[in-house]
């Protein structure tokens, strides 16, 4: 195919294109890009002096363990302690364990820190001391340390120590111990509430992000983060929606949550820690409010949306207000960012088309009243486009879709048709997920995809050359789900996988990294692929270096030659290549984990010149032309 690039520009690129959409589903947050290393570390949202409460914990040499609701509590928010007893006749350590999230990283030269607070029941003048260390789960210590504790009173107490182990663990197989010395502490019983063990963080921030998923989402340089969802926002019912309020402020105040997708959320990962992670990554948030609606189907009646409508407004103030005229801002300030974060884009609600016909008005009643408070924001409505029509007409939509490598080759023109109107389309949520077109959501035997293979990966890359062309009207569009903990997944096929130990950047995540860093500033027309053919490709330009950008995607088993000509005076003789290419199922996954990876060439390149496209791959093509 010959293709012939265009000497103007159609239209400028946005900035915000390429970026993340982040909830927390698979262990995305509470055991994955959040740092905190030991799982129901505060026993929220759990029964009482049931074994669910203790999941994750287990005793030590015989310890009596079980949580209780604390007569005295450590905190409002966190009313659940753990109760251990020493039982008498026990010698040597005795106490709890914490198995992590489906394992515990131990690093040589890390420091970690951990704390917790106690407290006695009952006074009395027993003194001792506690052991806090790393051990395997075999038993044998890794590090420990150990810090005095006493009885003369109940008030609660923190702890505070550091682990400096000299020697990795073999493996992730780890455990977080706090025990007691049997014959010492023989019958005594203790309270513990809320553990902590982090390891260093990004950027060294408190209460922060995991190093190495942190700096591979930062590879990427994504220019958005959607936040906190995705269902993760909703809830099953109103009273469990994502409340930002109670996810700032002191991890004491936080009380959790019951999250969408089948475990308890800490909320260690809040909406400041969500606000600073986007200024060290240099993002833009997109923020979700909730809207009214609770994915166990309950909408609130229009009568009673005005404390949520409330709680928006306040949302929102903690992002953007003015700390002397705002609550919301000032507890903002408090918390050490005064100055407001950037915020553009506020999402009402998500995948509202779930609830189209309760929508009209709580679309209407939000948005009215927000965008009287802030007139600058631009609102995103979630319902299908212009189904049903809403009021006032939305100016920004979010478009989900999940579907099978051929669908998003065969659609790359999907925007193409759409009227210029002045409404823009955020493409939220897209992945190829199954090969399957009559059981999209299905198992794997059914065609759903574990991991992103080449297949998948070309097609989403086709697809995106599309969103590309369409970047007049496309400002946004992010692969979903971002993470997955390959411990415990509740969805496949996923950009990132991790496990305790390690990272698995996805053949899907080579795509998004190869189109979000090498953009352009304006998009350069050209022949125009054939929308049901098989290779495709897009043309920008990045003026700032005069450099022309080109990306290709093969979906099929087939290499494809493309000649490009270009109507440019001067041209460089030699430009550089981008290749991404494996075989149709390849993937990268724990046990193959750089199976597929980009390989960097240079090419003869000028006014005219071909480049065979490898079979199954996305290629991108750089040169210097003006
Ligand atoms: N059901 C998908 C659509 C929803 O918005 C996300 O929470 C889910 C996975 O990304």
């Amino acid at each position: 195919v010959t293709v012939t690039v265009s000497a103007t520009a159609s239209h400028p690129i946005p900035t915000t294109l390429w970026g993340q959409m982040f909830e927390d589903i698979s262990h995305s947050g509470d055991g994955g890009l959040y740092a905190e290393l030991l799982q129901n570390r505060a026993f929220q949202q759990v029964t009482p002096n049931t074994a669910a409460a203790l999941n994750a914990w287990h005793s030590i040499n015989g310890a009596a363990l079980s949580v209780v609701a604390d007569t005295v509590p450590v905190s409002s928010a966190l009313p659940n302690s753990l109760q251990l007893t020493i039982p008498a006749g026990r010698t040597g350590p005795v106490g709890v364990g914490n198995e992590g999230y489906f394992g515990i990283k131990v690093a040589a030269g890390s420091t970690y820190t951990a704390s917790f607070h106690y407290r006695f029941p009952t006074a009395s003048s027993f003194r001792g001391s506690v052991t806090v260390g790393l051990q395997t789960s075999a038993g044998k210590s890794l590090v420990s340390t150990s810090v005095p504790i006493t009885a003369a009173s109940t008030a609660w107490t923190l702890v505070n120590v550091t682990l400096h182990p000299t020697a990795s663990a073999a493996s992730t197989a780890n455990n977080f111990t706090v025990t007691l010395d049997g014959a010492a502490a023989s019958g005594q019983t203790v309270h513990f509430a809320i553990f902590s063990l982090f390891p260093p963080t990004f950027k060294n921030r408190p209460n922060g992000m995991r190093v190495d998923i942190a700096t591979t989402l930062s590879e990427m340089a994504p220019s958005f983060f959607r936040l906190p969802g995705g269902n993760n926002l909703e809830g099953q019912t109103v009273a469990q929606r994502w409340q930002w309020n109670a996810t700032v402020g002191p991890l004491l105040s936080r009380p959790g949550r019951v999250g969408d997708w089948g475990y308890v959320n800490t909320d260690g990962l809040g909406l400041m820690e969500y606000l600073n992670w986007c200024e060290d990554l240099n993002m833009q948030p997109i923020m979700a409010i909730w809207s009214g609606f609770a994915l166990g189907g309950t909408s609130v009646a229009e009568a009673d949306l005005e404390p949520y409508i409330q709680q928006a407004i306040d949302q929102i103030n903690f992002v953007i207000g003015d700390p002397a005229t705002s609550s919301a801002a000032a507890l903002r300030a408090s918390l050490g960012h005064p100055a407001p974060f950037t915020l553009n884009y506020v999402e009402v609600g998500n995948e509202d088309f779930f609830a189209p016909s309760t929508y009209t008005y709580r679309w209407h009643d939000f948005v009215t009243a927000l965008t009287a408070e802030f007139p600058n924001i631009h609102f995103i409505a979630t319902t299908d486009t212009f189904d049903p029509i809403l009021s006032p007409n939305p100016l920004q939509y979010d478009v989900h879709v999940y579907q099978t490598p051929t669908w998003f080759a065969q659609n790359s023109f999907f925007y193409d048709g759409f009227e210029r109107n002045a409404t823009k389309y955020f493409e939220g949520e897209y992945a190829a997920i199954s090969t399957n077109a009559s059981d999209i959501f299905g198992t794997p035997a059914d065609g759903r995809f574990t991991f992103p293979t080449m297949q998948s990966s070309t097609g989403e890359a086709a697809f995106m050359t599309g969103l590309e062309r369409n970047s007049d009207i496309v400002f946004s569009a992010s692969y979903a789900p971002l993470l997955n903990h390959v411990a415990n997944s509740q969805w496949t096929p996923n950009l990132v996988s991790f496990d305790a130990g390690n990272v698995y950047p996805s053949t899907s995540f080579y795509v998004q990294k190869l189109f979000s860093l090498n953009r352009g500033d304006e998009y350069i027309p050209s022949t125009l692929p054939t929308p049901a053919g098989t290779l495709f490709w897009s043309v920008v330009r990045k003026t700032s270096t005069r450099e022309i950008i080109i990306k290709i995607s093969n979906t099929v088993g087939t290499a494809a030659p493309v000649t490009f000509v270009l109507p440019f005076a001067t041209v460089a003789t030699t430009g550089s290549a981008q290749v991404l290419t494996g075989a149709e199922t390849a993937s990268n996954t724990p046990t193959t984990p750089n199976l597929v990876v980009p390989k960097n060439s240079t090419i003869p390149t000028g006014k005219t010149f071909s480049y065979t496209a490898p079979a199954f791959s996305v290629s991108v093509l750089t040169l210097v032309a003006h």
